[in-house]
Formats: C-alpha cells, structure tokens, sequence
C-alpha cells in the first residue's frame, strides 16, 4: 500500500510553548491536526481559566487554518481550588486539567507537592466531568531515573484510580511495559497517550555511539521490551491508547549543552512518524483508530469529519529549523522521513 486517507487525527498532548516560538509550532502542529491539547508549562503556568483564555487567544493570532482547535488545560498547583475547576468547564475553552508532580519535568516547579494536596479539586474534576491529566513519575531522589514511572503507578496511580472511580485520567506519555498492563487492566476512565519517539526509539539510540541529546526526554526512553509493548498498544485498536506527540521543543543551545533540557520536538512531521511505525508492524489499517478515533471517544468529543491522506514518499528533515529567535533540532533531523501527507 502507498497511499492512505484517515479520519484527520487530533493529538492529545503537545507543546506550543509561547511567544516568538509559537509561529513555529502553531504552523507545524495545525498543518493537519485538528484538535490539539495544549500543555500549561510556560513560565509562569497556565493555572486558571482567564489564563487559559489569554494562552487561547496568542495562539489562535497566529492565524491557523480553519481545521485547527486548541483544546486548553489548566496546570494543578498546590493552591488550585474547587472554583478554579468550576471557571475552568465554564470558560469552554478549558477541556483538562493537568498534574505535574513538582519536579517531575521541565517547568514542572510550581507542580503539586503530595496528591492529597488536591483532593478536593479531583472531587470536583470528577463532578464536572474534567479529565485529569498526568505526568506519571515519581521525584524520589533516591528512585532510579529509569523505574520513576512504574514506581509512580504503583505508588501513586493505583491508589488514586481506587480513590476516584468516576474521575477520567490520562496517563500522558507512558514509556513501559508497566504502564501498559496498568492501563489495560484498569477501568474504561483511565487512557493513555503514546508519543511517536517512544514507539520509534529506545534508550540503546539515545545512548549507544554517542549520547544524542535530542532524544533525551521524560519520562526517559527506556529499554527494548518496552518499546516493544508500546509498540503493540498502540497498534492493537484498543480503545485506551490514542495519540499524543509531546512534541516538546526547546532551543538548540539548550538542548546541545552540559546540562540539557527534556524534550523532542515532532510537530514537525507527527503523524508521518507514527505512519511508518504502524507501517513497519503492518498495521496501517489501525492507525486510523489510534491517531483520529479513541481520542475523541474518550473525551467525549465528536470524531472529526474530514480526512488527510498520507502517501509513503520518503523526505528528507533539514538540520534545524526556525523557532522564534533561535533553532529548533527536530527529531530525524538530517535523515529522511518515509512518509508524507499529500
Ligand atoms: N517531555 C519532556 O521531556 N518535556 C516536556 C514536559 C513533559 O511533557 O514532561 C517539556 O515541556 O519540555
Ligand atoms: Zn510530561
Ligand atoms: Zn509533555
């Protein structure tokens, strides 16, 4: 097969960012997502519906085209309150809320100190039919880099999964083998996105020859077998698993330095990414499900109406690219890329 048309996807996790860089991502993101969920990390975060309205407000001035809709996402601090959740819904342009245990990842500082801090607000999450979103690593010092998401599963997740029966969750970004039994296993209100680096790379890439900054993101890249069942989530057509490219760029000299930053950037070349995966497993035939359907389903939203079609005709990524002022090094940068969407 070389060519395919899809429902056109959404992608249920992503950086805008702010600002001058905001040209950059909002151009390659809405080349042909629809709905995207715009993560609050800037610098201060997004913690509240008026916030949100105005984060709304910068990225749609960069006059995306008519397909595209930001889907916004406040960011749960210590001091997020019951009425915070309630401006939120009413705002309409609000659609989750997101966890950051402090520490956890960049800008993830003013993140929630200990889960029982926010309680009330996931009371009111859940009554107002308000997804949680999570990034699900612990911040223990003593917990090893690479175990930091099954340990939060185990020590944070399951309780909380308990605790809330009614409240959606999406663990966002899930890296293992853990992660994916936990989602399967667990209720029709937990999900989970999986990002096109972690179905394409594993730790030994980032690591063997040379260490290749530009992969390095959290949660990290792990080993193989976890890639593996990523691999076979993802492309199984199991309603739980659905897109979402934490494409996450920062500049190149922040990237390329003695003390790097997390994130890859994809919003370049997204759903080409995760075309040649499903491509590789022979299972194009599900990636419609994964990238335009179980998305909307799980947060209630209708599936888009339009599609895109995706040929295989292999281009290649320059060596960087623009983003505000300074550069970006997308991932596959100066390699080819099989796919395309026409
Ligand atoms: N994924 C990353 O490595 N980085 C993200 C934050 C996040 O999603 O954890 C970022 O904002 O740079
Ligand atoms: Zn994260
Ligand atoms: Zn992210």
């Amino acid at each position: 097969m070389t060519t395919i048309s899809i429902i056109r996807p959404d992608d249920w996790h992503v950086h805008l960012r702010d600002g001058e860089g905001l040209t950059t991502t909002v151009n390659d993101i809405s080349r042909y997502f629809g709905r995207v969920v715009v993560m609050p990390n800037l610098v201060p975060p997004v913690t509240n519906a008026e916030l949100a309205q105005q984060y709304h407000q910068r990225i749609m001035a960069n006059s995306p085209p008519a397909h595209f809709k930001p889907l916004m996402v406040i960011y749960l601090t210590d001091s997020t309150t019951v009425e915070d959740i309630e401006n939120a819904k009413a705002s309409g342009v609000v659609y989750a809320a997101k966890l950051y245990p402090a520490g956890a990842t960049t800008n993830s500082s003013s993140g929630v100190t200990k889960i029982e801090n926010i309680y009330p607000v996931l009371e009111a999450m859940a009554k107002v039919e308000m997804p949680l979103l999570i990034h699900g690593e612990v911040t223990t010092k003593e917990i090893d880099i690479f175990d930091r998401e099954q340990v939060f599963i185990e020590t944070i997740l399951a309780p909380l999964v308990e605790k809330f029966t009614n409240l959606k969750i999406v663990l966002e970004h899930i890296t293992t083998k853990q992660a994916v039994d936990f989602v399967r296993s667990a209720g029709d209100n937990v999900a989970a996105t999986i990002t096109a680096h972690h179905l394409l790379y594993n730790r030994n890439d980032m690591l063997v020859g040379g260490i290749r900054p530009h992969y390095f993101c959290l949660p990290i890249l792990k080993r193989n077998i976890h890639q593996q069942a990523l691999i076979e989530a993802a492309t199984s057509g199991n309603s739980k698993f659905f897109l979402g490219t934490d494409s996450a760029p920062h500049p190149q000299h922040a990237k390329e330095s003695a003390c790097g930053c997390a994130g890859s950037y994809t919003a370049h070349a997204a759903i080409e990414l995760y075309a040649e995966v499903f491509d590789k497993e022979d299972a194009l035939d599900q990636l419609e499900a994964f990238a335009s359907i179980n998305g909307p389903t799980f947060y209630q939203l209708p599936i888009n109406v339009d599609k895109i079609t995706l040929t295989k005709k292999s281009w290649p990524v320059p060596a960087t690219m623009a983003f505000g002022n300074d550069k970006v090094v997308p991932v596959r940068a100066n390699e080819t890329i099989a796919w395309q969407v026409v």
